[in-house]
C-alpha cells in the first residue's frame, strides 16, 4: 500500500531541492551552455574551448571563480518556483491516476505523471532558461549587454515583447515533457529497487537517497540533451535568425556540424547531472520529511 499523495508538501519540499541543484550544479551548467553555444569555428582556425577542462580553464583565468556562477540568479529566483511547481506538477499527476489516495502507481502511470510536471514547470522553465542561458555566454567584458536577470528580462521584453521573453518554449516543452517523466520514474524505481524488503521508503539511507537522485538526473539527461542543445542554439541566437524557431536550428546542425553536436556539452551535463540532482532530492526529501514530523497540516484533498 502506498503513502498518502500530497502536492503541498511536495511543493515545498521541491523548492528546497531546487536551491540545493542550483548550487551545486551551476559551474557544470555555464559550461554546458557555452560549448554548446560557441561559434563553429571558421576552416584552420581553433574552437573557443577544445572541451569541458579548457573552458573551465579560460573561464576562471578571464572572469575568476564568479563567472562559473554567470546567470545564477535566475535560476536561483526561479528554480525554487520551478521545482516546487515540477513536483507539485508529480504530486497532481500521480493523484490524477489514483483511484484510491494511498493507491500505488504503475512505472508507465509514474511516467506519466512526470510528464505532467514537465507542463507545468515549462511556464516557469522557458524564460528563466531564456535569461539565464544568454547570461552564461556573456564574458565578461566592458560591452556588457546585460546588466543582470532583471535587465536581460526587460530588454528582451523590448526588444519583442513577451514573445522574445518565452522564445524557447517549444524546446523546453520537447526537452522537459519526456525528460520529466523519465525523471520521476527512474527515482521512483530505483527508491522501490533500493528498499530493502520489509522497510518502508521513507526508512531508505541517505547515501540510498543521493544515488537514487543522482541517477534520476542521469536518466533526465539521456533523453533531454539533443532537445537542450536545440533550446540553447534557439534562445541565445539573435533575433530573426531562426524564422521557424528549432526547425531551423536542426537543419542547421545537421548541414554543418553533423548528429553528434546534439550531443554536445555531453561532459559537463554528465558530470553535473549525479551530484546537481542527488543534491536535489536530498533537499527534497529532508524537507518533506522535516514537513511531516512537525505534523503540519499541508495534506491536500481536494
Ligand atoms: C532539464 C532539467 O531541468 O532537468 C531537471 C534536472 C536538472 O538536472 O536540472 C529535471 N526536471 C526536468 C524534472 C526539472
Amino acid at each position: 500500500m502506498g503513502k498518502k499523495v500530497s502536492p503541498v508538501k511536495d511543493f515545498i519540499a521541491g523548492g528546497v531541492g531546487g536551491v540545493c541543484l542550483v548550487f551545486t550544479g551551476q559551474p557544470l551548467d555555464t559550461i554546458k551552455v557555452r560549448l554548446q553555444t560557441m561559434p563553429r569555428p571558421k576552416p584552420g582556425e581553433a574552437p573557443l574551448y577544445k572541451g569541458t577542462i579548457d573552458c573551465a580553464t579560460i573561464t576562471i583565468k578571464k572572469e575568476g571563480i564568479k563567472g562559473l556562477y554567470k546567470g545564477m540568479a535566475a535560476p536561483l529566483a526561479g528554480v525554487s518556483p520551478m521545482f516546487a511547481v515540477c513536483f507539485l506538477g508529480f504530486g497532481i499527476g500521480k493523484k490524477l491516476q489514483q483511484k484510491h489516495p494511498t493507491d500505488d502507481l504503475t512505472y508507465p502511470q509514474l511516467f506519466k505523471a512526470g510528464m505532467l510536471s514537465g507542463v507545468f514547470t515549462t511556464a516557469i522553465m522557458a524564460p528563466g532558461e531564456r535569461i539565464k542561458c544568454l547570461l552564461q555566454i556573456q564574458a565578461d567584458s566592458h560591452k556588457k549587454m546585460y546588466d543582470g536577470p532583471l535587465d536581460c528580462a526587460k530588454k528582451l521584453y523590448k526588444e519583442g515583447g513577451i514573445r522574445s521573453v518565452y522564445r524557447g518554449t517549444g524546446a523546453t516543452l520537447l526537452r522537459d515533457v519526456p525528460a520529466s517523466g523519465m525523471y520521476f520514474m527512474t527515482y521512483e524505481w530505483l527508491q522501490h529497487t533500493l528498499t530493502p524488503a520489509g522497510h518502508d521508503r521513507t526508512d531508505l539511507s541517505v547515501g540510498r537517497t543521493l544515488f537514487a537522485g543522482g541517477m534520476a538526473g542521469i536518466f533526465n539527461w539521456a533523453v533531454a540533451l539533443p532537445q537542450d542543445v536545440l533550446k540553447s542554439r534557439y534562445q541565445t541566437a539573435p533575433h530573426g535568425k531562426y524564422p521557424n524557431g528549432i526547425r531551423d536550428v536542426f537543419k542547421q546542425l545537421m548541414k554543418e556540424e553533423g548528429f553528434l553536436s546534439l550531443y554536445r556539452g555531453a561532459a559537463p551535463v554528465f558530470l553535473r547531472a549525479f551530484p546537481a540532482n542527488a543534491a536535489c532530492f536530498f533537499g527534497y526529501e529532508f524537507d518533506k520529511l522535516k514537513v511531516l514530523s512537525t505534523g503540519a497540516q499541508l495534506e491536500f484533498d481536494g
